[in-house]
């Protein structure tokens, strides 16, 4: 686990190319920026090939795409690929809603992603494995987290993260288990997505995707940990107040105190 990255990730401020969803955009833009990377967004197709070209690492979210959308989405996707930027792909809801889950099939055929990002539900509908995804929510189901992870990884040759209380990070062969985090997270829409364009920020200063991913599964989620700590009764708006700060100051030191993994 290479957690000085996180020092080598502030001091190169990585231009990350997100398209993002409107309820979680401006989550994406101030999680990134408060971490250390430079985030910009856009929905326009005509300056994708120039967005992509000055960005380190592109990070497409699933999350509220219209039909033209997905054209710009997969052009994006196209783009990173040719031109050799690490591409993270968050598939929100996947598991939940048939059509979300012909897109992102469809979309999978003709780009090819570095890291997949999702909850069990989204990543099991990947994997084409059963699992009863709710909305945007993992939901529930009995499969093992990490036989998932691995079986999506493999089908779809990239490194796959499984979100949750425990974070799977697999790239079919070798496999990471981040403990660390807080159920907090999951009072504030958007942790996910937040996590997603942070993943991309590490690929942008780490050319190993599987190395990247793990870091920056156990920086997010030992930042959200620490922050828990700091108040007996803590909500969700003091949660992502806190957080944001904690993004910004928290020290690799900090974090490898804390550090669970596996
Ligand atoms: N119960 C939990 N305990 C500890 N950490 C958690 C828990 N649930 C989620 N996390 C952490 O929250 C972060 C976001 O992961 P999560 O799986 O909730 O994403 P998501 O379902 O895509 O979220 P959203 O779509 O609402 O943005 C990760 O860092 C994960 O480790
Ligand atoms: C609530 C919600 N609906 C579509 S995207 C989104 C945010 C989580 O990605
Ligand atoms: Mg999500």
């Amino acid at each position: 686990m290479k957690i000085a990255l996180l020092d080598q990730l502030r001091e190169q401020n990585p231009i990350v190319f997100n398209i993002s969803n409107f309820v979680t955009v401006q989550d994406v833009a101030n999680g990134l920026n408060a971490l250390g990377a430079s985030p910009i967004m856009s929905e326009e197709v005509a300056e994708a090939d120039e967005m992509v070209g000055l960005a380190g690492a592109v990070c497409l979210n699933l999350g509220a795409f219209t039909l033209p959308q997905v054209k710009q989405i997969t052009t994006v996707g196209q783009l990173a690929n040719r031109q050799h930027k690490p591409l993270v792909i968050d598939p929100v809801a996947v598991g939940a809603v048939r059509f979300r889950a012909q897109v992102a099939t469809e979309l999978l055929q003709t780009i090819d992603p570095d890291v997949i990002r999702g909850n069990a539900g989204e990543i099991a509908a990947l994997a084409g494995l059963d699992w009863q995804a709710k909305g945007i929510d993992a939901g529930q189901g009995s499969g093992d987290l990490v036989t998932i992870a691995q079986t999506c990884a493999r089908k779809h040759h990239c490194v796959v993260i499984l979100s949750g209380p425990t974070d799977v990070i697999t790239d079919g062969q070798r496999t990471v288990q981040v403990d660390n985090g807080t159920p907090l997270f999951q009072t504030h829409v958007g942790s996910g997505d937040m996590l997603s364009s942070i993943v991309a920020a590490f690929c942008a200063v780490e050319p190993d995707t599987f190395e990247a991913a793990q870091t920056a599964c156990l920086v997010f989620a030992a930042i959200g940990q620490r922050v828990a700590g700091t108040a007996e009764r803590m909500g969700a708006g003091t949660f992502i107040t806190k957080l944001m700060d904690a993004l910004q100051f928290t020290t690799v030191a900090e974090i490898e105190a804390v550090a669970a993994y596996k």
